[in-house]
């Protein structure tokens, strides 16, 4: 079987496929000082609750964080007896190479995000995931990562707001039904809920004039329903886009190497 680890700069989803299916998901926090020890506790005692067997043959990690690719190789060389890839390192192949500037180096979730994408729906996408940060990631005609935007996260700017002002308390995002509040936590919920319908509408709406055609919008990320109650900014919503990313990513390596 083979363990997808998706390690985000607030939680690590880790998913189990067993060839056909993914078995299931768990989520922990992100915490570089986690030990192979720790996760394998954790690990095993969820596996073993539902079920499935300790026999992980391949592993595949990203990680937005480098700091935790250390505990996680020991995880998979000590318990699992097997060499991750990582998204990334120049040992792990990509089906399109990206075309960005020189020296760059893209987030490998919005990598595997746009090889997920590119998958399910074809050429010309605007990927857009809504995690710590929101991230829009342009998918080209042949289904490389050509750039994208990177704007703060809802819960982040949501922090951000409380932390940086006296006098506003930490807020929950949720739909408000009017753009003006009457209160304190109903103009913060609308400015963060309404701020970014329109940040949303307004960076897809620019990409397509710059791109000069139709592109498809998915979206994924756990706040992706949130926005998308009734205001059509999306074709789709994708709840496990990257862990498929992740497992195409995985396959495709397996194939160059096995010619
Ligand atoms: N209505 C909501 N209000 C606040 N948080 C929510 C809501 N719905 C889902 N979430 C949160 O969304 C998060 C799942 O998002 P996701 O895994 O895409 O990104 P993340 O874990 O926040 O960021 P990263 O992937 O960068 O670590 C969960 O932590 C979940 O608590
Ligand atoms: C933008 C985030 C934080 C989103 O998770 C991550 O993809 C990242 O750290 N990226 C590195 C810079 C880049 O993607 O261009
Ligand atoms: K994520």
């Amino acid at each position: 079987m083979l363990l997808c680890i998706d390690t985000g700069n607030t939680n690590t989803v880790f998913s189990v496929w067993d060839g056909e299916r993914f078995r299931a998901l768990w989520r922990i926090a992100t915490d570089h000082r986690r030990t192979a020890d720790e996760y394998f506790v954790w690990l095993s005692t969820l596996m073993t609750l539902q079920k499935l067997d300790l026999n992980i043959t391949d592993c595949i990690i990203s990680a937005t964080a480098p700091r935790v690719v250390f505990n996680l190789r020991v995880l998979c060389n000590r318990y699992f007896d097997t060499r991750p890839l990582v998204v990334g390192k120049p040992d792990c192949l990509l089906p399109v190479a990206p075309r960005v500037d020189q020296g760059t180096t893209v987030g490998p979730d919005r990598l595997v995000n746009t090889v997920g994408a590119f998958d399910r729906h074809g050429p010309d996408l605007i990927v857009v995931d809504f995690g710590t940060a929101t991230t829009f990631d342009v998918v080209d005609t042949d289904g490389a990562y050509v750039g994208g935007v990177i704007s703060p996260g809802v819960n982040l700017s949501l922090e951000a707001l409380h932390m940086g002002a006296a006098s506003l308390p930490h807020v929950d995002v949720t739909m408000p039904m009017k753009v003006i509040g009457t209160n304190t936590v109903a103009c913060i919920q609308s400015g963060i809920f309404w701020g970014y319908i329109g940040l949303v509408q307004g960076i897809v709406e620019k990409i397509r004039q710059e791109r000069g055609r139709a592109m498809k919008v998915i979206a994924t990320g756990g706040l992706a329903p949130l926005f998308d109650q009734g205001f059509d900014l999306f074709d789709a919503i994708e709840d496990d886009l990257t862990m498929h990313g992740l497992r195409l990513i995985h396959d495709y390596n397996k194939e160059m190497a096995h010619g």
